[in-house]
């Protein structure tokens, strides 16, 4: 495979996601960004395509080929599957995976055997040395926190599989934690309505489509409608069906409020000093789910601190880390583990 850029020897950063992966080399602007899935014939022996051309392929024939992800809830659930991924990531990213430096984000809490399955895996993968660090410290560092100096700075990740929430001072973590909830758990909870009261099962797009444009965290000022086809469970046909931004708003409350749950736990757990420094300098949303409308101003509103959200929230993980990989010695204490290949150069 040739790589997409020119990295020889460079950084390599990989976020691997629940739903996205996301390389990058040398910042944002050199970034490629795929499903986290491979495609697998149905008995599951031959992994046959990585990422996008994945997805494609078990799009137009799913009876033929199955997609296995990595991760579930933030976490590797095959560590095959996960191998192949960060194979296919370093060599799209870097056309020196042999001299490279592989710097990769983990949820808060992976055991330490977690930790090498995954750092064993970029080894063999063929990478010189890799580096790991928490996902919610990436994230305050690819959202601009100044993660260095003597105040308080928190951020929540909400992506796909997770919620991490992270607390940092001084260049060292003070507070982190991984829920292993998130996006995803809004469009089981928009499924499983969707099944009882229209009786109607949908694609995972579908459901993605419906949370996109009618999600809300906020009470909704309209009653907006979007329709949309499923097959009908009574009689296998399709059927077209409407659903309100009314009804999306309240079948997302309970899923909403665990979220906002965790994150007041996390605040109660604070010392009064740093809660000090949030309450005046504020907290950073990050993740995919940091787009669902109104989620800023709710967290802002039932904590009372200032909520920011960067611009594309979903990319700051990466962000961060290609920023830490510039900045190694500066942060190092961020380091939670590292593995350098045997007899490197
Ligand atoms: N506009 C939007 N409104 C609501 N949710 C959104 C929007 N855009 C993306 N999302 C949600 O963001 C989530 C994916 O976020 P992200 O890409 O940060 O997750 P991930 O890195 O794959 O997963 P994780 O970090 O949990 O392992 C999905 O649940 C997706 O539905």
């Amino acid at each position: 495979m040739s790589s997409i850029f020119s990295s020889l020897g460079r950084d390599v950063s990989i976020d691997i996601g629940t739903m996205f992966t996301r390389a990058a080399v040398g910042g944002r602007n050199s970034m490629v960004e795929e499903p986290s899935m491979v495609a697998t014939d149905t008995k599951q022996e031959e992994i046959v395509a990585v990422g996008e051309e994945a997805e494609r392929i078990v799009r137009r024939m799913p009876d033929v080929w199955r997609p296995l992800t990595p991760l579930k809830d933030g976490f590797i659930v095959d560590y095959r599957v996960t191998h192949t991924m960060l194979k296919y990531f370093m060599h799209k990213a870097s056309n020196s995976v042999r001299r490279s430096s592989v710097f990769l984000s983990a949820p808060c809490g992976m055991t330490d055997v977690e930790q090498r399955a995954l750092m064993d895996a970029v080894i063999q993968g063929g990478a010189r040395e890799v580096y790991l660090i928490e996902t919610p410290v990436a994230a305050a560092i690819g959202s601009g926190m100044p993660v260095l100096e003597a105040r308080g700075n928190m951020v929540v990740d909400i992506g796909g599989g997770t919620v991490d929430i992270g607390i940092m001072s001084l260049g060292g973590v003070v507070v982190s934690r991984t829920i292993r909830f998130g996006g995803d758990d809004l469009n089981d909870a928009l499924l499983q309505y969707i099944r009882q009261c229209f009786s109607v099962m949908i694609a995972e797009q579908t459901v993605e489509d419906i949370k996109r444009n009618l999600g809300s965290a906020l009470a909704p000022l309209d009653d907006e409608e979007y329709t949309f086809q499923g097959r009908d469970m009574t009689n296998g046909l399709i059927k077209r069906s409407v659903i309100h931004r009314s009804e999306v708003y309240e079948v997302l409350q309970e899923p909403l409020q665990r979220i906002m749950t965790e994150i007041k736990n996390v605040i109660r757990q604070t010392s009064p000093e740093l809660v000090a420094d949030i309450m005046q300098y504020g907290m950073v949303l990050t993740g995919g789910t940091a787009l669902l409308a109104g989620l800023g101003e709710r967290i802002s509103s039932e904590i009372g601190v200032p909520v920011r959200i960067p611009n594309e929230p979903e990319h700051c993980v990466v962000q961060g880390l290609s920023e830490w990989a510039r900045n190694l010695e500066q942060m190092e204490r961020f380091v939670v583990a590292s593995k350098h290949r045997k007899g490197r150069a």
